[in-house]
């Protein structure tokens, strides 16, 4: 047993948290300090050994997409249970993290690619609302040292949003527009069109609008500060163990 593991106290579940020196590692790391049936045994960031965290039973990551993938093996190979914020998850790294899964049923992993409640039930929403309206496009707007984009939640909604559009057997949404310049119609994810905005002052938002026949709904969330994820990653840490294999989102965590 390690010094750090001497020190949790009773019961305590314990948690590593890679990117700890970046804007969500940090806010995790205060929000398990704060936490009496947490305790945080390592803040790894890039250039610290990965070993830092081996006596953690959770960790959490929110590191770049070029970096998760890596530590999501190591802990899956290690029976470490994974809490993931990363983005950058297509089809085909679910599919890998899955393939590692196989190999070690024991191991649960969530990946979510927004903790807040209210961005989850934005995203509900918006799939439900899908089927009635033949046009519909995603404004996502965030702080301009965000690395990707389109953002994860804005692929994740128009994902859940496409496929609720082809079951209920709606063709594509109405565009007569030809592009004068090229990204003038924002990005095409299964058909949906995503545009995204950088701006100082921002934090993660965003609005999906719906269009018919003489109405549009408007559904919109403001993240405007990341202690608004938090509640949600907390969750995420307390439910992982017992939930073996991939949870994608955190829906199945809130019914
Ligand atoms: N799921 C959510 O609710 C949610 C919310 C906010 C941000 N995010 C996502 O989380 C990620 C991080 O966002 P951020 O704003 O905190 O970024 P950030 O740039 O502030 O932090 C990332 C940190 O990861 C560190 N890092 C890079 N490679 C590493 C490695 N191999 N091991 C350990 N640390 C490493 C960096 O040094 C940095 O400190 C992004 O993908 C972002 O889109 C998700
Ligand atoms: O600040 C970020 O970066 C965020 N990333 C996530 C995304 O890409 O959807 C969630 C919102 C904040």
């Amino acid at each position: 047993m390690t010094d750090e593991q001497e020190k949790v106290p009773g019961g305590a579940v314990r948690v590593g948290v890679l990117g700890a020196r970046g804007r969500m590692g940090a806010e995790v790391c205060r929000a398990v300090d704060g936490a009496d049936d947490l305790a945080l045994v390592a803040a790894v960031d890039q250039g610290d050994e990965l070993s830092a965290a081996a006596s953690a039973e959770v960790v959490v990551d929110f590191t770049t997409p070029d970096a998760v993938m890596d530590n999501l093996r190591w802990c899956i190979e290690r029976g470490v249970h994974a809490v993931v914020g990363t983005t950058g998850f297509t089809g085909q790294r679910l599919e890998q993290v899955r393939g590692w899964l196989a190999d070690r049923p024991d191991v649960g992993v969530v990946i979510a690619p927004n903790f807040g409640i209210g961005a989850v039930l934005m995203m509900q929403f918006a799939a439900r609302a899908a089927r009635h309206f033949e046009s519909v496009e995603i404004i996502e707007q965030h702080h301009p040292r965000k690395l990707d984009a389109p953002s994860g939640t804005a692929t994740h909604t128009a994902r859940l949003v496409a496929q609720a559009r082809a079951e209920a057997g709606l063709g594509p949404t109405p565009d007569a527009t030809r592009d004068e310049v090229p990204g003038a119609r924002g990005a095409d994810i299964d058909g949906v069109r995503v545009h995204a905005v950088r701006a100082t002052g921002l934090v993660a938002h965003q609005e999906v609008l719906f269009g018919t026949l003489g109405e549009t709904l408007t559904i919109r969330h403001d993240s405007y500060d990341r202690v608004s994820f938090m509640p949600g990653v907390l969750l995420a840490v307390r439910a992982v163990r017992q939930r073996p294999g991939l949870t994608v989102g955190l829906d199945a965590l809130l019914d």
